[in-house]
């Protein structure tokens, strides 16, 4: 793959013609992708534009027809060619109407139909994508690759492509009616072509830059508002207000200036247009005229030139239009294609081993591992846990505790060397057994939006209220969810619904009671709670460790106390390993670590 494949060229704007090309390719051909799937419905609106149009250009043919060969008969008292061809201009124009409105219809469905798929692509697949992804590709961009990159493809769809297609089938037929009323009309007419040519590539290579730069801009304006929102607890408590307007401010002129690139570009193709197209038609009348003069033309036909000559232009100039909306959604395309091209780097096996029935007996063989490319973070290591063992990992900040938990979640998968989960190696386990069989509780213990008994339910799908209830006595979670204004139908993200840190631990620790999985790996809030919160989440805790595997990330001594097993980490080593006892009475790290706990707890 190329060294930017995915999201890799996300910010460039000036692209080398080999990079334009494949980020090019890729986006025509995810468009293709979602077209593929509408083709009898595409082939249904190609046949109405088409004959729709046919329709249209016969408009100025009939009026020739009828002022050339109708009205001279009416002299003579004949009214029927003058009926025939006022009849033909009426069925075209009901022809004309009706089909072009059932094309609308039928454009819309289409590009509803392949908007809906995108949407649901992007949702999924980034949904799906390692957390190595996501840990770096930052949350405000996945948000304005899903609102104004898909609102950009939106606009086009929506209206753009339908319009496009309908102008020039339009142009197209129109130009071939021109040439049978007077070929060298159409010459005239034709020769346009070449300045408006230069003028959409002139148009074509500026716009092309300044809708990309459009795509950056607007994923870091949305970015630095959906950091600033996200991160309002620090920003008040900083009192970052000031500075963060004055860079959402630089920003949001930045778009700004970029807006009015474009449309000063914009501002010089379509009076450019404008123009071309009335000398034509000035053009077309001037010779016209010459020729009435002698002879060579009938007035019919003039008029009818005239006619479809302005008509030949009106449709460029909503090309033009349209034109502007394409380049835009080119731009949004080649993000959202690039998103798309990511691949998770934790992947699913395509043979996976069964593992109905789990122990939970895990094991690091010559493991190690490093984030991405980056240096490596945990030395090459050995470590065998017991299956129902309970280990305590404590060590420094940074020093490679989540890392550790981080992996037997396989959220990330070893540089090198295995990990085994009784016996198989994980990464030959099915998702759905992974997830049944191992469960993390993480710090922040989230909550997702919705009731405390759903809440507690996603430990298992489909669980009676009997079991969530159940679970939440298990571990001590009963009584304050019962003291909640609906008790566990209260929903979490409404008034009287918001619980402490602590409830939420409590509500976090029933989830994973609920699971009842073979391992249960804890990272522990570091948040102190008060003495009684403390107690509470401490017992729930020790329900739900019950005799499976865990693995704790420690930051309380209360927590360490009920482990069978301590594990030192530091700089990406395990320095140290046994029992409490055996620790404290070292002169280790930990016993260090274990007097200044309870120096501080006096
Ligand atoms: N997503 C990541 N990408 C790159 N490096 C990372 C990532 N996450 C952590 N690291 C690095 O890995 C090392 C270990 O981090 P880890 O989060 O495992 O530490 P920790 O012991 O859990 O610390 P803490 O107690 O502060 O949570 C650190 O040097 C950190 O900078």
């Amino acid at each position: 793959m190329s060294q930017y494949a995915g999201v890799a060229n996300e910010d460039s704007i000036n692209l080398s013609r080999s990079e334009r090309k494949r980020v090019r390719t890729r986006s025509w051909k995810l468009l293709a992708a979602l077209a593929g799937t509408q083709k009898p419905m595409l082939a249904l609106t190609l046949v109405l534009v088409v004959v729709s149009n046919l329709a249209r250009v016969a408009f100025p043919l009939l009026i020739a027809w009828a002022i050339d060969w109708g009205l001279p008969q009416v002299r003579n008292g004949n009214w029927a060619a003058l009926g025939i061809t006022g009849g033909a201009y009426v069925l075209a124009a009901i022809t004309a109407g009706s089909l072009l409105g059932w094309y609308i219809l039928c454009t819309a469905r289409i590009s509803q139909a392949m908007l809906l798929d995108l949407r649901l692509d992007v949702f999924r697949h980034t949904q799906r994508l390692s957390l190595e992804f996501h840990e770096n590709y930052t949350s405000g961009r996945i948000i304005s690759r899903q609102t104004s990159d898909l609102e950009t493809l939106r606009e086009l769809l929506d209206q753009g492509i339908s319009e496009l297609v309908s102008a020039g089938v339009f142009v197209v037929f129109t130009l071939i009616s021109i040439f049978v009323l007077d070929w060298r009309s159409g010459l005239v007419v034709l020769v346009t072509a070449l300045p408006i040519w230069l003028l959409f590539g002139w148009y074509q290579k500026r716009s092309e830059l300044v809708f990309r730069e459009s795509r950056v801009v607007s994923a870091r304006v949305i970015g630095s508002f959906v950091e600033t929102m996200t991160g309002i607890r620090a920003v008040k408590a900083f009192r970052k207000e000031k500075s963060n307007d004055a860079a959402y401010s630089q920003i949001a002129g930045e778009y700004r200036d970029n807006s009015i690139r474009s449309i000063n570009l914009f501002g010089v193709l379509q009076p450019s247009l404008v123009l071309i197209g009335n000398l034509a038609v000035a053009a077309v009348l001037a010779w016209g005229g010459f020729r009435i003069l002698d002879g060579e033309l009938g007035v019919g036909v003039l008029v009818a030139l005239l006619l479809a000559t302005n008509r030949v232009f009106q449709p460029v100039e909503n090309i033009a239009m349209f034109y502007q909306s394409l380049q835009s959604a080119t731009a949004a395309l080649e993000k959202v294609s690039g998103l798309l091209e990511e691949a998770p780097t934790v992947v699913e096996p395509a043979k996976p081993q069964p593992l109905e029935h789990a122990a939970g007996a895990l094991e690091f063989t010559d493991a190690v591992f490093g984030y991405g490319d980056g240096p490596v973070i945990m030395e090459k290591f050995d470590l065998a846990i017991p299956a129902g063992q309970t280990i305590a990992v404590v060590g420094q900040t940074g020093a490679g505790k989540s890392t550790l938990a981080k992996l037997i979640a396989r959220f990330y998968d070893l540089r090198s060397g295995t990990l085994s989960i009784d016996g198989v190696p994980i990464e030959q386990i099915a998702n759905n057994d992974l997830r049944r069989h191992v469960v993390m509780v993480t710090q922040e213990a989230f909550l997702f939006s919705g009731t405390v008994a759903e809440n507690i339910a996603l430990g298992k799908p489909g669980a009676t209220i009997e079991e969530i209830i159940l679970a939440a006595r298990a571990v001590g979670a009963h009584e304050f969810i019962t003291a909640l204004p609906e008790g566990y139908d209260t929903d979490v993200n409404k008034r009287g619904g918001r619980v402490s840190s602590g409830q939420r631990q409590l509500i976090s620790f029933a989830r994973a009671f609920l699971a009842d999985p073979a391992v249960l790996i804890l990272d522990e809030a570091t948040s102190s709670l008060d003495i009684p919160s403390e107690r509470a989440v401490q017992r729930g805790l020790q329900t739900l460790l019950g005799n499976r595997t865990a693995l704790i990330i420690a930051h309380r001594l209360s927590t360490v106390q009920i482990a069978d097993r301590v594990l030192v980490v530091h700089d990406g080593k395990i320095v140290e390993d046994g029992s409490p006892a055996e620790l404290i009475g070292s002169e280790g790290r930990f016993a260090a670590l274990h007097r200044a706990w309870r120096e501080s707890l006096v």
